[in-house]
């Protein structure tokens, strides 16, 4: 672009940026499968095939006590029938949020496909052996760095880090099946989850599964 053209403030730079450009993907909600599980699986291996950076990635949303909401990026572990599962510190702001307040959400955003998934419900901690295969599934790195155990403390000399993880190492070289206290599986069981694709011209196409007593019921939603 000319530097003549180039947007000279904040609001231009923002009004100049594309959305959905690019060929997007049809739709079609009356051929959705029965379970959301099974949208979301052809989804995310779309996305991962169209080379979407971290497709696994996705916010999970929380309350605090006081009811002030945040969010965060945190990977994908497993979905199943039980939900959608992830991994982190109990002991984290967000492990401290879901013990006070067990209901999240998670958000999903492909750019290549122009897709979001969104998802509300309960969450609940999985069994200490599950949380302690998702932890020893982990790389020695991730391991040592979770086996810290300060996730989001004030951090008063970068130093620190340095050396609280050189002792892990050497304590996961000691105890190779060591396993962190508070590393903790979660999994959402969703309430519902909404499906939406978008389109350049707006016409957005959007699917939600509301979860009913014998299963799931579909109904579309306005863009
Ligand atoms: C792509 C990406 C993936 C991440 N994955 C995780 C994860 O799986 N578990 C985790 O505890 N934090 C993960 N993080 C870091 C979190 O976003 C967050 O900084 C950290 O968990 C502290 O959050 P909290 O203070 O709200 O508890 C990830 C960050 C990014 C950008």
């Amino acid at each position: 672009m000319p530097a003549e053209q180039q947007p000279s403030t904040m609001r231009e730079l923002l009004r100049s940026l594309d959305v959905f450009s690019g060929d997007l993907p049809e739709f079609h909600p009356e051929a959705a499968p029965d379970t959301p599980q099974e949208l979301f699986t052809a989804w995310l291996t779309e996305a991962v095939a169209a080379n979407v950076r971290e497709p696994h990635a996705m916010t999970l949303s929380t309350v605090g006590k006081d009811g002030t909401p945040t969010a965060r990026v945190l990977l994908l572990k497993d979905v199943g029938a039980g939900g959608w599962s992830f991994a982190s510190h109990a002991a984290s702001p967000k492990g401290r949020d879901l013990a006070a307040a067990p209901t999240a959400a998670l958000t999903f955003y492909w750019p290549q496909q122009a897709r979001q998934v969104r998802l509300c419900g309960t969450v609940a901690p999985e069994s200490e052996e599950r949380s302690a295969q998702d932890f020893l599934a982990r790389s020695l790195g991730s391991r040592a760095e979770a086996l810290v155990g300060m996730q989001s403390r004030p951090l008063d000399d970068p130093k620190s880090v340095l050396a609280a993880t050189e002792e892990s190492l050497a304590r996961l070289k000691r105890e190779p099946d060591l396993v962190a206290e508070e590393w903790t599986l979660y999994t959402l069981s969703p309430n519902s989850v909404e499906f939406w694709q978008g389109d350049k011209q707006r016409k957005h196409i959007r699917l939600a599964y509301l979860r009913a007593d014998d299963g799931w019921t579909t109904q579309l939603l306005w863009p």
